[in-house]
């Protein structure tokens, strides 16, 4: 199978006076997996479904393989589609159920039970092929409404939510497979999510919205290491955020001011800041737990923010502190350390320097301060 390019051209819909999607341009390369990730009422769902032709726009263009599909039926735009409300036909087999697209394209009965067959082998279900869809897990049906997907080799593939309910471990578990079988294939395919970490890990770029509006487009390490607005920093990932004085561009850093001894240094540009604060105005500061260090109280060096531990706890492959700050309102920092679990944890109110990385930090012009 090939994948077609998917162009959206500033596609926007109105529902009366409130717009879903306000002009979105999108142009997803052939064989791309995008995800599209935002908040509850960001707009995903109602952009997918008009790429689906479910809905129709009220502005704009959508182009899948150099065809004009904006006016198109769903049935003749030829995508394979993973939606939760377009499920499994109860009453019939899995294997039915696959062989419905197939069916509906009118091909032969020998060569859909072939095909059938073949998708089975893909995810992995083998043997399921006459049961009926109350017989199966959860995840076993996801797995069926993913081959019927792809029975008829569409070269687009939507799925809306796909995983959402199935537990963390068997949606892990399936995200590879589903990224797998699309590597596998070359499928175009646009995944809407709302799960940031599932984003992450499945996908070539993600367009991350925010009220009916692209927020931020790009891969997933431009979107966790350089987020270009405070919301696609706290959306994406964990992010601890202190509010400070902006003291400017001092020799290459932007510096600011947290508290009366605690002023830090960030890296010099940053998209989307540069030009946005004056001195003296009140900004963000964004610093990623995994990206901060722990030290004795005087021992944390130039970026250091004093403050004391609140807890100290073990969470797998890391260790967990909460520290409370000496400056500003006493606010809570997260700092994340590595640990194989023998190292000792800080007693509670025990003096620390939090080391904040120098190129681990980010500034943001919007604070509300
Ligand atoms: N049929 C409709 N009539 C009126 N408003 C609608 C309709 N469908 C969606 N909306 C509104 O459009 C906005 C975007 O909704 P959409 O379902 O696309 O968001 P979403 O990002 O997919 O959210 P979720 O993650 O909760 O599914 C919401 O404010 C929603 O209330």
């Amino acid at each position: 199978m090939i994948g077609a390019p998917v162009f959206i051209d500033r596609i926007g819909k109105a529902y009366g006076s409130q717009t879903a999607v306000g002009a979105v341009t999108l142009e997803i390369p052939a064989g791309e997996f995008l995800s599209i990730l935002g908040p509850s009422g960001s707009g995903k769902t109602t952009l997918l479904t008009m790429i689906a032709g479910f809905e129709s726009p009220s502005a704009g263009r959508i182009i899948i393989g150099g065809r004009d599909v904006t006016t198109m039926s769903p049935d003749r735009r030829n995508i394979g589609m993973v939606f939760q409300r377009y499920a499994l036909f109860p009453h019939l087999t899995v294997a039915e159920n696959i062989a419905f697209p197939l069916k509906m394209r009118g091909i032969r009965k020998n060569l859909r039970a072939e095909r059938v067959g073949r998708a089975l082998d893909l995810v992995q279900l083998p043997d399921y092929a006459r049961r009926y869809p109350h017989e199966l897990s959860g995840g076993q049906q996801q797995r069926v409404a993913v081959a019927r997907a792809i029975v008829f080799e569409p070269p687009v593939l939507l799925m809306d939510e796909p995983l959402g309910a199935l537990d963390k471990k068997l949606r892990e578990s399936m995200q590879l497979e589903i990224k797998q079988l699309q590597q596998r294939l070359g499928a175009t395919v646009i995944y809407v999510t709302h799960d940031q970490e599932e984003a992450l890990t499945m996908s070539d770029r993600i367009a991350v919205m925010a009220k009916g509006q692209l927020a931020q487009l790009g891969t997933p390490a431009e979107i966790y290491c350089n987020p270009q607005s405070a919301f696609v920093a706290d959306f994406i990932g964990k992010m601890n955020f202190l509010t400070g004085e902006y003291l400017g561009d001092i020799a290459g850093s932007q510096t600011i001011r947290l508290g009366d001894d605690v002023v830090i240094d960030t890296p010099g540009a940053f998209p989307g800041f540069e030009g946005s604060a004056k001195i003296g105005d009140r900004v963000r500061l964004a610093l990623r737990p995994e990206r901060l260090g722990l030290a004795a109280r005087g021992a944390g060096g130039k970026n250091a923010l004093p403050g004391r531990i609140e807890t100290s706890v073990f969470a797998g492959s890391f260790d967990l502190h909460l520290v409370r700050t000496d400056f500003g309102n006493g606010e809570i920092i997260q700092v994340q350390i590595s640990t194989d679990g023998t190292r000792a944890r800080f007693a509670t109110g025990t003096p620390v320097d939090v080391i904040a990385e120098r190129d681990g930090l980010r500034l943001f012009a919007d604070a509300e301060a």
